[in-house]
């Protein structure tokens, strides 16, 4: 079955905009495994505006799941705090310094070289590497030579087409996915996934590994509360 990994990054947004720990992130984070979550996610940023590099170094000590840790590889910090910490999973983003969030996936064919050398890094240090990339076929054939072992799919196109068109919406990720499964490539996906079009894309997309999920997640939870709206996502996977 589909893993949900609980992505807290707006946990600590809300926790920084006061200046204190409260929300305690740390917290949060056990009790999201303990509400059933597979994984915890995190994405340290360079501005650190939510997550904080101090942040990933308690959390290690606590997460019990699968620890991920996503963000842009070309910053020399960020390689140097995932290989410190060792997360289960590096989830490596192409995002550039000023992006209100992530909008795009690598360029798998014009970053092959770099890609093959920084995957190798990581993997040397026994940590699983996932990459993100946009549903294009031609992108994840790239991605299959760079030694990653799985892909993220990023999955914002999706979420907004799903409102208009869903078979649409989700069609070149069933392809995309299924060229990754024939290439031996594990299955990632996330970015606007919520508990309106989660299911849907789960169904469609047969070898699904693991989902992560934030914004929407911590969002549902200001109304329908934490613990029940983990197991809520849970049970969309579930179906
Ligand atoms: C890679 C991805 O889609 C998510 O990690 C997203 O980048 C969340 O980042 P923010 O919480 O900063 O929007
Ligand atoms: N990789 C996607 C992620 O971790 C969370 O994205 P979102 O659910 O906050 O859009």
């Amino acid at each position: 079955m589909t893993r949900l990994s609980v992505n807290i990054n707006k946990i600590a947004t809300l926790r920084n905009s006061r200046g204190g720990n409260n929300p305690n992130l740390i917290q949060v984070a056990k009790d999201c495994e303990r509400f059933g979550a597979q994984g915890i996610t995190v994405h340290p940023r360079p501005d650190e505006r939510h997550i904080r590099y101090a942040d990933v170094y308690e959390l290690k000590k606590i997460v019990t799941t699968e620890f991920n840790i996503e963000g842009n590889c070309q910053e020399q910090k960020f390689v140097d705090l995932v290989l410190a910490v060792k997360p289960e999973q590096v989830t490596l983003v192409p995002d550039a310094l000023g992006q209100i969030t992530s909008n795009h996936g690598w360029d798998t064919i014009k970053n092959q070289d770099y890609l093959k050398e920084i995957i190798a890094v990581f993997k040397k240090a026994g940590i699983r590497v996932s990459i993100f990339v946009d549903p294009v076929v031609e992108m994840v054939e790239a991605a299959a030579t760079t030694g990653t072992d799985r892909i993220e799919l990023y999955t914002e196109a999706y979420a907004h087409q799903y409102l208009n068109n869903k078979d649409l919406a989700v069609a070149p990720y069933i392809k995309a996915a299924e060229t990754a499964h024939q290439l031996g490539l594990g299955i990632n996906a996330g970015h606007d996934l919520d508990l309106n079009n989660l299911q849907f894309f789960a169904q469609n997309i047969t070898s699904l590994d693991e989902v992560s999920i934030g914004h929407a997640l911590v969002s549902d939870a200001l109304y329908l509360g934490l613990e029940n709206t983990v197991q809520m996502y849970l049970r969309q996977l579930a179906k």
